[in-house]
């Protein structure tokens, strides 16, 4: 699960994570999350993820990161959007009023890219990848936030031995293990998905289940 792994998913428009509907869970459960307005809100991993129109149109500023070139253009040419680019480091810098979007890769960020965030949504971003990048993923994270910034987690657990990831599971174990240490861990919500996602069930999955965590960082 390397990078090439996902420019070459990207380059052959294997991306059934893809949604067109904003998150069902982010529209519900963000206002647990109490960020105000003008504030701004960091989407690692983001793909093309349509959640940043829904983010910015709740009136916040969003921070994205996302490796693929090919998945950041057509977020702003399938929205309507022109962006002005410019080189940073090892990114290449998508922006807008209220947007920016670093295109490169996650583990390259600083606190200087994205301490000042409020908030986080990650959805199918730790679950995209596989348990010893997650450590690095939950360790990378506690350099970039603050104390005080909340995130919003979407993870699944469904018995790993029916299924090779991605998506990976997490179960709430292992989000207390990844996070726990640095984090206040509560769980918002757990929604059985199997019956929505047949997909899943005939890639052999028995049972699994969405979970949506709020983590405040301490
Ligand atoms: C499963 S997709 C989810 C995308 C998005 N979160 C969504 O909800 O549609 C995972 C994304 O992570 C990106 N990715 C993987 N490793 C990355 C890295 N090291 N830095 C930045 N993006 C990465 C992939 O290109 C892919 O678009």
């Amino acid at each position: 699960m390397d990078q090439a792994f996902w420019h070459e998913r990207w380059r052959q428009n294997q991306i059934g994570f893809h949604a067109e509907a904003f998150n069902e869970h982010l529209q519900r459960h963000w206002p647990a999350l109490q960020v105000v307005q003008g504030e701004t809100v960091f989407v690692p991993l983001c793909g093309k993820s349509r959640d940043i129109l829904w983010l910015m149109a709740q009136g916040y500023s969003v921070k994205g990161v996302e490796l693929s070139s090919v998945a950041v253009k057509a977020f702003f040419a399938e929205n309507g959007l022109s962006a002005h680019e410019c080189r940073k480091e090892n990114f290449t810098v998508h922006q807008l009023d209220g947007l920016r979007l670093f295109c490169g890769d996650f583990f390259q960020l600083g606190f200087n890219d994205v301490g000042d965030v409020a908030a986080v949504w990650d959805r199918a971003s730790l679950v995209a990848l596989p348990p010893v990048m997650r450590a690095a993923y939950a360790a990378r994270m506690r350099q970039l936030l603050k104390p005080g910034t909340r995130i919003l987690l979407v993870a699944f657990d469904y018995p790993q031995w029916e299924m090779q990831g991605p998506p990976f599971s997490v179960p709430t174990a292992e989000v207390g293990e990844l996070y726990g240490g640095w984090c206040e861990v509560e769980l918002l919500a757990t929604k059985d998905v199997l019956d929505d996602e047949p997909h899943f069930r005939q890639r052999g999955l028995s049972r699994m289940q969405e979970q949506v965590y709020k983590l405040t960082v301490d």
